[in-house]
């Protein structure tokens, strides 16, 4: 099995708050990694981590190659307040390799396009992005994630609040890009998804609690204990 990312002994975290401690794990090529735990365990950090958007404080984060990494986040409002479409929106996963001001060949209009029908939005393309509904918004974000034909494509939280056909479509994409060759790593809450996850990585609070194949690692008994009910006082 070959390694697309290793961490070694990696913490990391914001301001005034330390997140990750001490991680040492790997992300295998060309398969998909689920990144799970409860709220507030460090999912979106580590993603942060591993795409080089946050600073590790202590550690080695190790790419196997040099090429090219794709975050797709749900969060990032930015997006929403531009007068884009869909269309537009998805274009701009082409701009890490044609350069901001350069104008985008045949050939990226092409990936444009591919990317846009594979998350079944191509009816989509004129409309503006912030006029979209939660779950049209989000396979449009994944579409530009796609459109960046990245060597590791990383998602947080990709299926939340989709529908079950939207789902489905999603799970199929990623499976097609794996065989194409990319990595994937997201991070979700549907234990179903991450079952069926070439790889599992399990946080709690920060730390890692158990890595490697899902339906060993995910045993009701470790379900139990890290999704323990909060004591209410
Ligand atoms: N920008 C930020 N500044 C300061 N603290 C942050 C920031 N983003 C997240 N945190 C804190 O870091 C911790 C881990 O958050 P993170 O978003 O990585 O968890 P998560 O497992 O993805 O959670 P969820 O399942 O709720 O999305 C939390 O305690 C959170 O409050």
């Amino acid at each position: 099995m070959q390694r697309q990312v290793g961490l070694e002994g990696v913490s990391a975290g914001y301001a005034n708050r330390a997140v990750l401690e001490q991680l040492t794990l790997h992300i295998p090529a060309f398969t998909t990694t689920a990144v799970v735990g409860p709220n507030g365990s460090g999912k979106s950090t580590l993603l942060g981590v591993i795409a080089g958007v946050i600073r590790a404080t202590a550690g080695e984060v190790e790419h196997r190659t040099a090429g090219r990494v794709a975050f797709v986040t749900q969060r990032s409002k930015a997006v929403d307040v531009l007068p884009l479409t869909v269309r537009d929106a998805v274009a701009m996963g082409r701009w890490g390799r044609r350069g901001l001001w350069r104008r985008l060949s045949r050939r990226d209009w092409e990936v444009v396009e591919t990317s846009m029908g594979r998350l079944g939005i191509a009816s989509l393309a004129h409309r503006q992005l912030g006029e979209l509904s939660g779950g049209q918004r989000q396979r449009a974000l994944i579409a530009q994630g796609l459109a960046q034909e990245a060597d590791l494509l990383l998602l947080d939280e990709p299926t939340t609040g989709l529908d079950a056909t939207a789902q489905r479509l999603i799970a199929d994409v990623l499976a097609e890009v794996t065989e194409e060759g990319v990595t994937v790593v997201q991070a979700t809450h549907d234990l179903g998804v991450a079952r069926s996850a070439g790889h599992l990585l399990l946080l709690q609070e920060g730390r890692l609690w158990g890595e490697g194949d899902p339906r060993e690692v995910l045993t009701d008994d470790v379900i139990d204990a890290v999704w323990r009910l909060p004591r209410r006082v």
